[in-house]
């Protein structure tokens, strides 16, 4: 379930009144994520999906929320969050910071073929483009700082191999993020949670990517590893799927080439990727917060994509 609020009707009605979006015909709670409260609101101006957030601070909130309508106006298909008559996008229903957006037509597709993955390496490419002009600032906060803070943390909870395995690829990790190549990445707003269950298709047209609320500036390589990592991969093994990761990649770089510096770190950034999931899910395994609304994932996927991906270097 995903309604940590109850949010009345009459709070819909006045929220819908005082973003000029007309009279509410139905409120229905939405049953998936694990995070936020999340309605469908419908009126007689449209579908829309309104948002409490149960744990994000309100600090945090504006950056992903005007970043969601900067790509919106750019044209890349992302939920527009509707402002108030000040302009404002962020709004409080039952004392909760709230939200409300358009509802995005279609379904996630888990299974993806090439012609998904594709179309999601296009997609990504023109929302690092269009974010260029973003100009808001915060940085990714699951990113190495986060990544060396929690590590020590799960430590005690994992056997010797996971703690070996943890203890080397962050001192890699750390010596990648010193180096002159990793400088050298471009950089800026990233999605950094862009898995399938966060991308909407109809058939293989893809209607939109939501979500934002894991996204900060970060590496855009970094942003495809994530995807490249959810996406192109045998879901069993881990292992890499170079076919439909041809096609993710292709697709990418027909809309923006990547760099030499891109390229030869490719095969650190999918081990950054799949570290920093591993650490969050050991993290909300073995340590949840007090009131976690979290069904945890399992941390051991992503175990054996770093161990594939360190065995098993992927280059283009
Ligand atoms: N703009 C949207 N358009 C259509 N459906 C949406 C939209 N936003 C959310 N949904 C639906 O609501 C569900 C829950 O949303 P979301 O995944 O953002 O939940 P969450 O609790 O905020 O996060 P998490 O994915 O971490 O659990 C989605 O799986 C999707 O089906
Ligand atoms: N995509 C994350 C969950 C946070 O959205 C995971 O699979 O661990």
């Amino acid at each position: 379930m995903a309604v940590f609020t109850e949010v009345p009707p009459q709070d819909a009605r006045a929220l819908l009144c005082h973003l000029q979006l007309g009279e509410l015909l139905e409120l229905r709670g939405i049953e998936g994520g694990i995070e936020n409260t999340n309605y469908f609101l419908t009126s007689d101006q449209g579908e829309f999906v309104l948002t409490l957030f149960e744990r994000l601070s309100a600090g945090q909130l504006p950056f992903y929320l005007y970043l969601m309508k900067h790509l919106a106006l750019g044209g890349v298909p992302v939920p527009d969050p509707r402002a108030d008559r000040n302009g404002d996008l962020l709004h409080s229903v039952c004392g909760k910071p709230a939200a409300v957006v358009n509802k995005l037509r279609g379904k996630s597709q888990l299974a993806p073929q090439g012609a998904h993955c594709a179309a999601m390496g296009a997609l990504l490419a023109r929302m690092h483009l269009v974010g260029r002009s973003f100009d808001r600032h915060q940085p990714n906060l699951r990113g190495l700082p986060w990544w060396n803070a929690t590590a020590p943390l799960v430590l005690a909870h994992v056997g010797a191999p996971q703690v070996a395995l943890l203890r080397s690829e962050l001192a890699y990790q750390n010596h990648v993020a010193a180096s002159p190549a990793y400088a050298a990445l471009p950089r800026g707003p990233v999605h950094a949670d862009l898995f399938r269950d966060n991308v909407m298709f109809d058939g293989e047209e893809l209607t939109g990517v939501f979500d934002f609320y894991f996204a900060g500036v970060d590496a855009w390589l970094f942003d495809l590893a994530v995807c490249l990592n959810d996406w192109c991969i045998d879901p069993a093994s881990g292992a890499h799927d170079a076919a439909r990761a041809s096609r993710m990649l292709g697709a990418y770089q027909a809309v923006r080439p990547l760099s030499a510096a891109e390229r030869a770190l490719l095969p650190a950034m999918l081990r950054a990727g799949a570290l920093r999931f591993w650490i969050s899910r050991l993290w909300d395994f073995h340590l949840p917060r007090e009131a976690s609304m979290l069904t945890p994932h399992d941390p051991a996927h992503f175990e054996r994509v770093l161990r594939e991906r360190v065995a098993r270097p992927v280059r283009v």
